[in-house]
């Protein structure tokens, strides 16, 4: 479970002003809002990516700020993170890169036989083929491959939580669908709680239990996809029409 209590968090602005959500256990769940409301910065506040001003995340009940001693080591080893553009290292090839995803004191007591066992499992999770893929550089990959990777490195540490920040975003329609429907398989498959950051509503609204959505540095909204379309909130349904005449552009839909 996470919970997220009365997060602030400003830069030269304020982004977050007083986030209080609540995920639960082996939960789906999407957090939707427009553009620069700090959902990627509240997901990283999550295990200390972004520090919040004030405020608290607590992970399975433990503080992550205020948990002492290893509290955010802790934090960190039940959580996978897929960063928004993959976030691979360009001059390290895809074993390293997934072997990466691994804690560095595990990393150091494993034999390397181990290790090639857990690298080539995730990437053959994530629909890569392990053979083709290893030795190659992150250039050599398309868009969606890079991704891939990017989650099978989020994967290999066998996380209880999973962080999806913008995982579809510039995919094509195809990919997009494809990292969907893994999203889904891998929060069945491994038991995961999942958080998505996402702007394809339709998607997130399609694959997850419950959604939330940002405005102004708070949360607007948090209910079931059910409840999200039928909201009654002006700022909740203004956001869907302007994300329904996007998609629309997007794939060419007379408006
Ligand atoms: N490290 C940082 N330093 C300064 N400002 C930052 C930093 N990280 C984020 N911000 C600012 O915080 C605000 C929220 O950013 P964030 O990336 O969380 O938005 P978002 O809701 O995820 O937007 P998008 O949907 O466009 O990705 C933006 O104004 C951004 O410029």
């Amino acid at each position: 479970m996470i919970e997220y209590r009365q997060v602030h968090k400003r830069f030269d602005h304020p982004v977050l002003a007083g986030v209080d959500l609540t995920v639960e256990s082996g939960e789906m769940f999407a957090l939707f809002g427009p553009s620069g409301t700090g959902k990627s910065v509240l997901l990283k506040t999550t295990i200390a990516l972004v520090t919040p001003d004030r405020g608290d995340v607590r992970i399975d009940g433990e503080s992550v700020y205020y948990g002492g001693d290893g509290a955010l080591e802790r934090a960190r080893r039940k959580v996978g993170y897929v960063f928004q553009n993959a976030a691979l290292f360009d001059s390290f090839n895809v074993f390293d890169n997934v072997g990466m995803g691994i804690p560095e004191d595990q990393l150091k007591r494993m034999p390397r036989m181990e290790l090639a066992r857990r690298v080539w499992n995730a990437l053959e999770l994530v629909n890569l083929e392990p053979d083709e893929v290893l030795s190659k550089i992150p250039s050599e990959l398309s868009g969606g491959m890079r991704k891939r990777v990017g989650i099978a490195r989020a994967i290999i540490g066998r996380p209880e939580i999973l962080l999806w920040d913008e995982p579809t975003t510039g995919l094509d329609p195809i990919n997009t669908a494809a990292v969907e429907r893994l999203i889904v398989r891998l929060s069945d498959n491994l038991e995961v709680t999942s958080l998505v950051v996402t702007h394809d509503i339709e998607g997130g609204l399609l694959i997850c239990d419950r959604v939330a959505m940002l405005d102004a540095g708070r949360l607007r909204f948090c209910g079931t996809p059910d409840e999200f379309r039928r909201s009654d909130d002006p700022v909740v349904q203004a956001f869907q029409d302007r994300a329904a005449a996007e998609r629309a552009l997007d794939i060419g839909e007379p408006r």
